[in-house]
């Protein structure tokens, strides 16, 4: 089980310092929307530059022209560029071909996604990896129901999932109990004084819920 580290609402400076302090911990690196629209691609390109060994995480959410956007994020070194799911399936399709074409892979962020129709024709065009996301600005008036969430996908144990959404140490264990194969952080970790300490935390508490738990993933 991965923990993706998101980097959101921060400037290039703190990014980097806050890699410094979590790459020994953290499996997957993502540049966050924010970021990405401050410092443009320069900042992924420098990012995989300085990690080469991590898996990058360029969170474009595209939602057209994706044949374009996918190829950008893919010279720019990411390994996993993410497209929304309520694109349109010509967007859909043109990513995933460009994936293929690099060696790269698309992640469909399922936020806002209700209808688990969508996951059937998505899965029917290739997707083969989504995140469950329940969005920075749904958490001012809700908590995420895991339940609800990882419903969407319990008719497609293959597909690979990844789940965000203000996960922190609290909401961790009911996320753990669903199997996800990939959770990503990012307030939870970022936000803290001691950002080593909070990734270390949270992937300690990963480890020991796979190894006592007969951890199965989805
Ligand atoms: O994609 C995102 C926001 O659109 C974030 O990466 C995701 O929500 C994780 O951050 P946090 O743990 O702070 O919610």
């Amino acid at each position: 089980m991965n923990l993706q580290l998101a980097l959101d609402r921060l400037t290039r400076e703190e990014c980097f310092h806050i890699l410094d302090a979590t790459a020994s911990t953290i499996d997957w690196i993502e540049v966050g929307t924010g970021v990405i629209k401050e410092y443009g691609m320069a900042v992924v390109r420098e990012i995989k530059d300085r990690y080469p060994d991590k898996t990058l995480v360029a969170d474009m959410k595209t939602c057209d022209a994706g044949k374009h956007e996918a190829a950008q994020a893919f010279r720019a070194g990411a390994d996993i560029t993410t497209v929304m799911a309520f694109s349109a399936d010509q967007t859909i399709v043109d990513t995933l071909k460009v994936a293929e074409e690099t060696g790269g892979r698309i992640m469909i962020d399922l936020l806002g996604v209700t209808d688990p129709g969508r996951i059937e024709e998505l899965t029917g065009l290739g997707v083969d990896l989504v995140s469950l996301h329940f969005g920075k600005d749904m958490q001012q008036t809700g908590d995420m129901k895991e339940e609800d969430l990882f419903s969407l996908v319990k008719e497609h144990p293959d597909l690979e999932v990844a789940v965000a959404g203000g996960i922190n140490a609290d909401s961790l264990p009911g996320i753990l109990k669903e199997g996800p194969d990939t959770i990503i952080v990012g307030s939870a970790i970022t936000k803290q004084s001691n950002t080593k300490k909070a990734a270390e935390s949270l992937k300690g508490a990963m480890n020991d819920y796979e190894n006592h738990h007969q951890y199965s993933q989805r």
